[in-house]
């Protein structure tokens, strides 16, 4: 069994579909874990990634310290959206959302997705890395989508495993790493471990 350290249902599914047993471990305070996300000054994407996701896993282990759960290895991730150098968080509000979609629209952008593991007290990290290309979108393409709300929580304000994927014109890489949760490189980093 593992701990998954993720308030979002897309990495509990995905986890699920690599038959891995695992339990929720979830932050107490929603806002602090929030606040983990913050981009620093001129950080580029991929140093972003990595560092939010060893700010998740000491955050995730020092709740399991707190609350005298059984030991085993803990799980977590992160998602970000790369236009160029520019990082696209989750949007604030649905204008935040369509503004982000009118930067997609008709470009390719990387989604690299980081995840971290702690096991044994030792650290196993991964990350991958896709191209996604966005064909162009109309503003009533773009109306639609954010009436839909399926923006919210994602980053890049699109899910590729949702309504979104009519945009979505090719991608390399890895899907489920676009959804949160790299499967391949999961397994390895769980393999490494001795944790499944
Ligand atoms: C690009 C893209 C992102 N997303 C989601 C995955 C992540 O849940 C979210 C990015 O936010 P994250 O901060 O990576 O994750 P989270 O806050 O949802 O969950 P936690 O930190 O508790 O693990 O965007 C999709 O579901 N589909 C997509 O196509």
């Amino acid at each position: 069994m593992i701990y998954l350290a993720s308030q979002s249902p897309r990495r509990r599914q995905l986890l699920e579909q690599l038959g891995v047993p695992h339990a929720l471990l979830l932050p107490d305070d929603a806002d602090a874990a929030e606040a983990l996300e913050a981009v620093r000054p001129g950080e580029a994407p991929g140093t972003y990634v990595r560092r939010v996701t060893r700010l998740k896993l000491e955050h995730a282990m020092r709740a399991l310290a707190q609350r005298q759960r059984p030991p085993a290895p803990v799980l977590c991730a992160d998602t970000t959206v790369a236009l160029g150098r520019a990082i696209l968080g989750k949007p604030r509000d649905a204008q935040d959302a369509a503004a982000m979609l009118r930067q997609l629209s008709g470009q390719t952008h990387r989604v690299i997705t980081a995840v971290a593991l702690h096991a044994a007290d030792a650290v196993h990290e991964a990350a991958s890395e896709s191209r996604v290309r966005f064909a162009p979108l109309g503003e009533d393409d773009i109306a639609a989508y954010v009436d839909s709300g399926e923006w919210q929580g994602k980053a890049g304000a699109y899910a590729i495993q949702g309504r979104a994927a009519a945009f979505i014109a090719h991608i390399s890489g890895s899907y489920s790493g676009i959804m949160g949760l790299p499967l391949f490189e999961t397994a390895r980093i769980l393999r490494a471990a001795g944790a499944q």
